[in-house]
């Protein structure tokens, strides 16, 4: 591993976090190490379960509060849920020492910037971040977005000097491209993978226990799923609701879910072929675009299965939860492959096993055609066409706690695999990172 230095001019710099939930604890663990000093804080209720898990670790304080935090360090990172941000930071921005910096680790930037500019001194430098990838993902090689909204370009090199510990790569936006840029990518996937849990709920299935949602794509999809579920709810009902860019992609996902089960419906199969030909051919262009490697080796898709199907042999699925994001993206004119250098671990997943489908002409004819004349599949997808048009409307009428009891009830259904699914998940994402083929004999 990589050794790491601190500047002369910055050996009493202080780093500052708010907040020491799973992305502020990552933060917090691996600038210590790094030589960095840390006075971290959470909820004043935390403070005594917080200042115990710490005691004795080098280089980390823990404070009772923002304040405490804000007054003493040079770089205060916000590591809070999006939903109160501009609550937090209207608490605690005031306190914060004159010229230091200020940046926040929140998924969407709009509303962190405007709660910056509300409420800090003038005298204090922005600069925000965003490590794309979740708080168990080595940071290393991974986009971590740098925000230099209202700081000198030194500013910016100190606030550089101290993340470079993480070894991501730094990745510079204005807020405003942050948030595009993110609402293109995690929000319209997210929506997709939120809505096969939810119809898969409604049904009552655990799909690995049946044999139409096991084997090759199967296995990648229902492992994303319930990677997702599986973390906090906030994360991403922030990353949906609070993103002013993110609501049209939401909105065009659940229409585009809508359009193409009306053609199923009504076994329009030669329209169904254009509409989902012409999507493909503006998000992944001409076919010269297929001769660059694939993001997921088909190898791995059959490999990662989380069970053994009781009720028959695999049969072929319309996939009709990929084939919309497809639609969707065109719809909106977006290419996700322009948005690369801002994926996260998991988006590549998602987008992978998209891109397998569409790689393959035969597949998608197969899936277009198991579309018009499988009914097998009918409730399934109507139950996820009313799942993706429950997500687009909460976040078009910003309902949090709706949202909130949407994916926790799902949560708890799916619960009980949730350890066993990051098992295979950690595997999977590690291949999609290392590139590498699974090897047979594990
Ligand atoms: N998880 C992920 O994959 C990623 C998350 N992010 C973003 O990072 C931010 C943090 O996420 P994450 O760490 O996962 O979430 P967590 O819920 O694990 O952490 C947030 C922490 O902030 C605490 N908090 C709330 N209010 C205050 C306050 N007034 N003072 C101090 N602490 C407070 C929370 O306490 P309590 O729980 O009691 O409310 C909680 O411990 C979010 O905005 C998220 O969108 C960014 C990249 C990846
Ligand atoms: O869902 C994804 O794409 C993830 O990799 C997890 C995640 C969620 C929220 C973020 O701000 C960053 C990463």
């Amino acid at each position: 591993m990589a050794t790491f230095a601190i500047p002369a001019d910055m050996e009493n710099f202080v780093v500052g976090l708010i907040g020491m939930g799973d992305m502020g604890r990552m933060y917090a663990e691996k600038l210590s190490a790094a030589g960095w000093r840390i006075l971290a804080c959470d909820r004043e209720d935390s403070y005594d379960s917080l200042k115990e898990k710490y005691t004795g670790r080098k280089n980390i304080e823990i404070c009772r509060n923002g304040h405490l935090v804000s007054r003493a360090s040079d770089y205060i990172i916000y590591s809070v849920e999006a939903a109160v941000i501009d609550r937090v930071i209207g608490q605690y921005g005031p306190s914060t020492k004159m010229g230091a910096i200020v940046g926040g680790q929140t998924s969407c930037k709009s509303p962190e910037i405007a709660a910056f500019e509300a409420h800090l001194p003038a005298d204090v430098s922005i600069v925000s971040c965003h490590s794309l990838h979740g708080p168990g993902v080595d940071p290393h090689n991974q986009p971590l977005v740098l925000i230099q909204h209202r700081a000198s370009d030194s500013t910016l090199r100190q606030v550089e000097t101290v993340l470079s510990c993480l070894r991501s790569k730094f990745v510079y936006l204005t807020a405003r491209e942050h948030d595009r840029i993110t609402a293109d990518t995690q929000a319209v996937t997210h929506a997709a993978f939120l809505s096969m849990g939810k119809a898969w709920h409604a049904n009552r299935q655990f799909p690995w226990e049946l044999s139409r949602y096991v084997g090759g794509m199967e296995n990648v999809k229902v492992n994303i799923m319930l990677r997702i579920y599986s973390q906090k709810w906030h994360v991403y009902a922030g990353l949906a609701i609070l993103n002013p860019e993110a609501r049209e992609q939401v909105a065009q996902y659940a229409k585009s879910v809508t359009d193409l089960y009306k053609l199923m419906l009504e076994g329009n199969l030669d329209g169904l072929r254009k509409r989902v030909y012409h999507a493909r051919d503006k998000v992944f262009g001409p076919s010269t675009t297929w001769e660059k490697r694939p993001l997921i080796e088909s190898s791995m898709l059959s490999y990662f299965s989380l069970g053994t199907p009781s009720d028959a042999p695999a049969r072929p699925n319309n996939h009709l939860s990929l084939v919309a994001m497809v639609d969707c993206w065109a719809a909106l004119d977006i290419v996700p492959y322009d948005h690369m250098l801002c994926s996260t671990p998991l988006f590549r997943l998602r987008l992978g096993v998209t891109e397998h489908l569409f790689r393959n002409t035969s597949l998608l004819d197969s899936a277009l055609r198991t579309a018009v004349e499988d009914k097998t599949y009918r409730s399934d997808d109507l139950e996820f066409t009313f799942a993706a048009r429950g997500w687009a409307e909460c976040v078009t009428l910003g309902h949090f706690e709706t949202w909130e009891k949407r994916f926790v009830s799902t949560q708890q259904f799916f619960e009980p695999r949730f350890a066993d699914a990051k098992v295979v998940g950690d595997q999977m994402m590690k291949m999609v990172l290392e590139g590498q083929k699974p090897a047979m004999d594990e």
